[in-house]
């Protein structure tokens, strides 16, 4: 296929951004967390326990810091060159592209809708693309949806390619207005695609779940009596592409999907919906690379098919072994995008530089052949299967075994397996054989999820089949380009976002726990040793929160007993220059693209829950569950992050089969770790004139007062947001300090000098009492639907507030 003419430049660059001065930055706070670590060993003796717990907690973030100077220590990328292809190459590979989408009203159809238009119109022969879209909520709303989005395709398409369209997702494209400077012709054809898809976004928006419609037109018979987890397979194919003339030989081939699903049977989410696509491409179209996005990941560059080949079809092949080719993700929705491009690219770029980048589950082409679990070592040079390996592998018996008997599917894979390019016979043809390895049970016994396609044993599927593919000594490629590839939609922050955030870090947890975690076989050679580092440190982001949460609490602790938490003298320096070059450095980072302490909370928050979903997990209680995001249009935005959308019933909820957390206890661990610290700086400025030599002083007091101008802005976000149980939570958070102070022996009740040990007094509890009931009254002020759920929590906190106040 490719041209082997070595004359022509090459098709990418890897380009290197490797950085002495951020290699020297790294390198000092480790220098400075490792003395700091030393001198708290050598006065471990003289200190209590609070000495040790800070020990330990800098232990933790000094081999955090190790593994993210891993991270970042020769970042990575690779640069193509689309206008180059053509020249080099004559036949462009078929590349198939699949959607997900799972919930129409959470993922509304017209964003799906303009994913898939963004996608039918890219720059690449159309008669080497298909698009499945696979609806794991088995939706007539999102079939009707698409069979619009057809017809308005036979318009767009040709438009986009007509006038060379930079952006081609209408809903985008038509934000900005037509220019005034603008040819006759354009403008005529600009009013006319812009009043149909104005037409064609109407009618999706205004159909309804109606039983009417639907029994009227055949082609929705499917979906009578359907629930979106107790129904058959449903394959449509909306249009083939036969070739032919003008708009028929312009929009690739499109098909919707939607898998069998029945109660009782685990369907596995996103990962089981992207394997059935994997068998009905195979099956239909079996093109060598497949593109995966997410339904609101709308392709912003009308090139990137053309890109990923730039790297797939740069000679020498063998050299690079590239598995799979991830483009950055960033988002439309402005506060999110920052946060998520920033950490990702980062992060990806660093990863991009050892082994490869990770794949994240949107914006990412990957070879067929790899996601049917081949190895590099089954190839020869040119790519094509190794003898010993074919007699192996491409038994017919073995096939089936692995990969369920269906003689139309082992067919394909034998094809794709030795990269033949099969002619095509009609798409319609196949559907038979499509509905059957959509069901319910054709996975069963097989390698599916296990081996073979995007494997199963974790809700962050992207990251687990990354393992597993780099396991198996592949590479990858991180594709650096000035226009984001793709775009899409983050929840706004708030409690979507901790959501969200919740359930990556229990799927990462998931991962660091199941078979593949890269703690096991650490030495294992083809997963390069500074990839497993990295993904060790990714799949254990979760845990970071643990000793953060008690070193937030430390120096409150170490206030109440007198006991020093910071070194003095010379060390105190080094606690203060690491306090501060971290502050400058990472929070500087972190803040430069437009974070907020917010979006820091919600990184906290979220970690600090998936540790109780890994629990519950680990112990059998309950599974971890896929929780769909809600998508929303950017002009429809401005009314989505107004208060909860989730239910907010406590405890098991039964559809799910999984506790689920009430929005409020999200600002738990803020509101408690606030009252703390300023309780007990309350407490620290009346006692400081009758406290004894030698304890601990201003520098731990100084660190409450950081910590509660930390987490200040996180619990107003609990009023701003008008979470209508904030008094619960309150009240909750009150009674873990309260019950965290009472702890202490009765006889130190009260101001004990002889024993120079400064504890709790009945004051605090006095004080703290006092100020959660101000802030309450407060809040209460501007909030008058106040419920007899909210009174009798408040009742509660009274009774609770007056039994501990008495306590003696
Ligand atoms: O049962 C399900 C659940 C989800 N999805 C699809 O999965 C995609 C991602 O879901 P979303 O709610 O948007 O999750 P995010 O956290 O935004 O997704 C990120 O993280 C996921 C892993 O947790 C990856 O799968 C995604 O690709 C990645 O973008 C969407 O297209 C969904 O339609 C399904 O097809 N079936
Ligand atoms: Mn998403």
């Amino acid at each position: 296929m490719a041209d082997s003419s070595s004359f022509l430049p090459p098709l990418c660059e890897r380009l290197s951004y490797k950085s002495y001065v951020v290699r020297a930055m790294d390198l000092t706070v480790l220098g400075l967390l490792c003395s700091l670590l030393l001198y708290r060993i050598l006065h471990i003796n003289q200190n209590g326990i609070g000495w040790v717990v800070a020990f330990l907690c800098e232990s933790c973030f000094t081999f955090m810091w190790l593994l993210f100077t891993n991270i970042t220590w020769s970042p990575a990328a690779h640069k193509p060159y689309p206008e180059r292809l053509d020249e080099r190459v004559h036949d462009l590979p078929s590349v198939d592209m699949f959607v997900t989408t799972a919930d129409s009203v959470q993922e509304p159809p017209i964003i799906v809708v303009n994913t898939v238009l963004s996608l039918l119109a890219v720059n690449y022969p159309a008669n080497k693309l298909a698009c499945y879209v696979s609806d794991d909520g088995c939706s007539p709303l999102t079939y009707f949806s698409l069979k619009e989005a057809y017809k308005f395709a036979k318009i767009w398409v040709p438009f986009c390619k007509k006038y060379n369209v930079k952006i081609r997702a209408p809903f985008r494209y038509f934000l900005n207005h037509l220019a005034s400077s603008e040819d006759f012709e354009f403008a005529k054809d600009w009013e006319m695609t812009k009043r149909e898809y104005e037409k064609l976004s109407q009618k999706v928006e205004g159909i309804t779940d109606d039983p009417h419609w639907l029994n009227a037109d055949d082609d929705f018979e499917a979906f009578s009596n359907t629930k979106p987890n107790d129904h058959s397979t449903i394959v449509k194919v909306i249009w083939e592409n036969k070739g032919g003339v003008g708009e028929k030989k312009e929009v690739p081939h499109f098909v919707y999907i939607s898998r069998e699903k029945r109660p009782n049977y685990l369907h596995h989410y996103k990962a089981g919906a992207m394997n059935f696509l994997v068998r009905v491409s195979g099956l239909m179209t079996n093109a060598l690379y497949m593109l995966n996005v997410d339904c609101d990941m709308y392709a912003n560059d009308a090139d990137v098919v053309r890109q990923a080949m730039c790297i797939f079809l740069q000679e020498p092949v063998n050299l690079n072994h590239c598995a799979f080719v991830q483009f950055p993700q960033a988002f439309y929705d402005s506060n999110a995008s920052k946060r998520i491009n920033f950490f990702r690219s980062h992060l990806e770029r660093g990863i991009g530089g050892i082994q490869g980048p990770i794949y994240a589950g949107s914006g990412c082409f990957h070879t067929r052949r790899v996601m049917y679990g081949l190895s590099p070592s089954d190839l020869e040079d040119d790519g094509s299967l190794y003898s010993a390996a074919t007699r192996d592998i491409l038994t017919e018996e073995s096939l089936a075994r692995e990969f369920g008997h269906s003689k139309e599917m082992v067919k394909s894979l034998v094809e794709s397996l030795q990269r033949k390019s099969n002619p095509r016979n009609s798409l319609i043809n196949s559907i038979e054989a499509a509905k059957e390895v959509g069901n319910v049970q054709y996975e069963y016994q097989t390698s599916w999820g296990k081996t073979i396609g995007l494997l199963y044993d974790s809700i962050m599927e992207d990251v687990n089949t990354s393992i597993g593919i780099h396991s198996r000594g592949w590479t990858s490629s991180w594709i650096c380009s000035d226009q984001p590839a793709f775009l899409g939609c983050m929840p706004p922050l708030g409690v979507d976002a901790m959501l969200q955030r919740r359930r990556w870090m229990t799927g990462l947890l998931e991962i660091f726990f199941n078979k593949q975690s890269p703690l096991i076989g650490m030495f294992h050679h083809k997963l390069r040793f500074r990839q497993r580092l990295a993904y060790l440190s990714i799949s254990m982001s979760g845990l970071s929160s643990i000793p953060f949460l008690f070193y937030c609490l430390l120096p409150a602790y170490c206030l109440l007993h007198n006991s020093p938490l910071f070194p003095k003298g010379f060390c105190l320096g080094i606690t203060l220059t690491l306090v501060g070059m971290h502050c400058l450095y990472t929070l500087w980072e972190f803040m430069k693209p437009g974070f907020s302490v917010q979006v820091w909370y919600v990184y906290f928050c979220g970690s600090l829950f998936s540790l109780f979903d890994i629990t519950l997990k680990l112990l059998g209680i309950s599974e971890t569950v896929f929780i769909v995001t809600k998508k929303t249009m950017p002009d429809t935005k401005s009314g989505s992050g107004d208060g909860p959308s989730q239910s907010d019933d406590d405890g098991l909820n039964l559809d799910s089969g999984k506790f689920e957390i009430e929005d409020s206890l999200f600002f738990l661990p803020s509101t408690f770790i606030l009252l703390v610290n300023l309780a007990v700086l309350a407490y620290f400025s009346v006692g400081m004139w009758s406290r004894g030599r030698g304890g601990s002083g201003m520098g731990e007091a100084c660190g409450c007062m950081f910590i509660a101008m930390l987490f200040l802005p996180s619990v107003k976000g609990l009023f701003e947001k008008g979470y209508g149980s904030r008094l619960s939570t309150l009240s909750k958070a009150a009674f873990l300090a309260f019950s965290c102070g009472s702890r202490d022996e009765p006889e130190n009740y009260g101001l004990n000098s002889d024993s120079n040990k400064f504890v709790i007094d009945d004051s605090i509890y006095f004080l703290l009492g006092t100020f959660i009931w101000l802030v309450n009254l407060a809040a209460l002020k501007g909030n008058f639907d106040i419920t007899w759920s909210m009174l009798s929590k408040g009742t509660f906190l009274a009774v609770s507030f007056v039994v501990f106040s008495v306590r003696k």
